[in-house]
């Protein structure tokens, strides 16, 4: 029983838990996988202290200089380990149709049948870790627990950070009788006696394995972030989407932010962008318009519900930020800068400077003379290859950002003015438009399109449909969750309901360079969408929306030529010809369950582009 220890004492394999159902579950997992030792993890920095001691003694990771970074590690992936893995990722929903067209199946069964093969004697001569965690805050009307049982001290460290963890969380799951998302992971690299470990132990066989309908989540094969950290993607994201759809509310890859105007108004905007596509610099981005104050929530993942005013709230259900390293730097992103400079953080497949700091590509203008690339080589400005990986990260706690609002506590969570969908598309869509109501703003969505990044492993740069930034994190039929969106205002009052935008940071001209500066300068967006909801500025009908009226968009100071900036808000009516049979297409995949309204959406853009 819990309250038998002190929390002095390490709790070790000796320690039985009071919830018998968590009990048994471990102890079963324990005798499927066979560790040598099973470790129920506390979230004491004593605790950490002895982790990643053994982290370092394990040359998985190098203790940054103190000064530079305390408390802080480098750490290098197997080379191969270094994405989310979307072609092993899989919904195994009882029924096949319920995984829908845009994600990989498998019938329960025959997967933990495949599965248990894999996990049998999986973590010999490691330690089991018990990870009990909330998402969300633990003080919130219904917690939203989850234990991870994984053989990986690199994901224990950082879920730590990622997560609100430990013996709190146990302790609350255990009082009150908790049900909680069970959520097993293993790198798949069990020691035989005797046998040395490597640093970045991890099975070129991969499962990424979601099991929608008993709430349950297995991961094989992966130590990287969204493949092992199971309270982020494949909790907060495609099991919370299966149980918003049942429930009533969102779960979105979607970043927070509080906008302060110079009159003192507060407004809170959602974002989704796809992966690698910019929300935690939207989240942190220092307005260069004065008078204008940002304050970060959230950076990925957004869980919005109904408030008893019937207005859409959003809580961040992280605890940390997880963020793309590259193009991170002090003129770009100045305040991830300072909230990694406290410390306290994991940097993975970055490059280690000599002097026992981190650097990246895009940190500062000029490289050092010499680092060490991620792959542990001798690299100089005049190397061929990158130092860090595109997709290498830091990870980080959220409460060391300097402007992190003090409402990201609150388990209410704040009231959502606006929501804003983008990509990363180099023609056709605009700096900004609006949708004229909540269905038009779900057809946004629906059809949102974005380059893919290098988040995921495969080719880069291809366009493709990324609707609600959620192809990769939609838990059902994605045609089943466009009906729900559909349906949030359907069921509540759409007058209460946020405003739509779809944004567009990364359209070129002609030589290849982006129209709009980006950065600190999207808060002119960010004005410029506070100032339609309020009614003060005007906006211009396109057959694809409403777009800023001339002068609707402050571009006081902002060093970019008049042309260039309408260049970057034009609605080019052949372009977007050329994208109705790709909406037409992507739309077909989805049948019946595609919802008639964005049938007829599709229709009014089609006539009025050839009006
Ligand atoms: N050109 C341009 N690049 C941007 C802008 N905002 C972000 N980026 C770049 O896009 C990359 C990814 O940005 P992030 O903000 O980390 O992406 P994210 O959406 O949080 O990504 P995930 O954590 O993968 O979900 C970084 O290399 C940024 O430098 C912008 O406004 N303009
Ligand atoms: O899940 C990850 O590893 C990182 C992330 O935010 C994404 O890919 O969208
Ligand atoms: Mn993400």
């Amino acid at each position: 029983m819990a309250a038998d220890i002190t929390t002095d004492d390490p709790i070790t394999s000796t320690y039985r838990s009071s919830h018998g159902q968590l009990q048994a579950w471990v102890d079963e997992v324990a005798a499927l996988t066979k560790p040598d030792s099973i470790t129920w993890i506390e979230g004491t920095p004593d605790e950490w202290t002895r982790l990643t001691d053994e982290l370092v003694e394990a040359g998985t990771f190098v203790r940054l200089d103190e000064t530079k970074k305390p408390n802080s590690f480098w750490c290098a992936s197997d080379p191969t380990d270094v994405a989310r893995v979307e072609d092993r990722t899989f919904i195994c929903s009882v029924d096949e149709s319920d995984a829908g067209p845009t994600n990989n199946w498998m019938a329960p069964a025959d997967m933990k049948r495949l599965m248990t093969d894999l996990y049998d004697g999986s973590m010999r001569g490691r330690t089991m870790f018990v990870i009990p965690f909330v998402m969300g805050h633990i003080d919130s009307e219904h917690p939203m627990f989850g234990v991870e049982i994984t053989d990986s001290a690199y994901v224990v460290a950082s879920m730590t950070v990622m997560a609100r963890v430990g013996r709190q969380v146990l302790d609350k799951i255990e009082a009150t009788n908790a049900a909680y998302v069970p959520a097993l992971h293993s790198v798949g690299a069990p020691l035989a006696p005797g046998e040395t470990d490597v640093p970045w132990p991890c099975n070129d066989t991969k499962y990424i394995v979601q099991f929608p309908e008993e709430r349950m989540i297995w991961s094989y094969g992966s130590g990287y972030g969204g493949n092992a950290l199971l309270g982020k993607k494949c909790y907060s994201l495609r099991i919370a989407s299966v149980m918003g759809r049942d429930e009533g509310w969102l779960a979105e890859h979607m970043l927070i932010l509080k906008l302060t105007s110079p009159e003192n108004e507060v407004k809170y905007i959602a974002a989704a962008f796809p992966s690698a596509c910019g929300k935690t610099n939207l989240a942190m981005v220092e307005p260069t318009i004065p008078g204008w104050k940002v304050e970060t929530l959230g950076d990925d993942i957004a869980w919005m519900r109904i408030g008893a005013d019937g207005r859409l709230y959003a809580v961040n259900p992280e605890f940390g930020l997880f963020g793309v390293a590259p193009g991170t730097g002090w003129d770009t992103n100045a305040n991830a800068m300072r909230t990694i400079a406290q410390g306290n953080s994991v940097f993975t497949n970055v490059a280690l400077t000599d002097d026992g700091d981190v650097w990246w590509e895009g940190m500062t203008e000029d490289a050092p003379a010499h680092l060490t690339d991620w792959k542990g080589r001798d690299w100089t400005p005049e190397s061929e290859e990158l130092s860090s990986h595109p997709n290498s990260r830091f990870c980080t706690p959220i409460r060391q950002c300097p402007i992190l609002a003090p409402e990201y506590d609150d388990p209410n969570g704040v009231p959502i003015d606006a929501i804003l969908f983008g990509g990363r598309r180099k023609t056709t869509i605009p700096l900004v438009t609006e949708a004229r109501d909540w269905t038009h703003g779900t057809f946004m969505g629906a059809t949102l399109s974005s380059e893919t990044t290098a988040a995921a492993t495969g080719a880069v740069g291809v366009v493709r449909r990324d609707p609600m930034a959620m192809l990769p994190f939609i838990g059902y039929d994605a045609g089943d969750y466009f009906s729900h969106w559909i349906s949030m205002a359907k069921n509540n009052d759409e007058s209460k309901f946020p405003k739509v935008f779809y944004v567009n940071w990364f359209r070129r001209d002609e030589d290849g360079g982006f129209l709009w500066p980006g950065f600190g300068e999207n808060s002119r967006v960010l004005k410029y969408v506070v100032e339609r909801i309020e009614g003060k500025v005007d906006a211009v009908e396109t057959p694809i929306g409403l777009v800023p009226a001339p002068g609707a968009l402050d571009t006081d100071g902002l060093d970019v030529s008049d042309e260039q900036i309408a260049k970057a808000l034009a609605v080019d009516v052949d372009e977007w010809k050329a994208e109705i049979p790709q909406i037409n297409d992507w739309f077909e995949k989805f049948g019946d369950k595609l919802p008639a309204v964005l049938w007829t959406e599709l229709d009014g853009l089609k006539a009025r582009l050839e009006a």
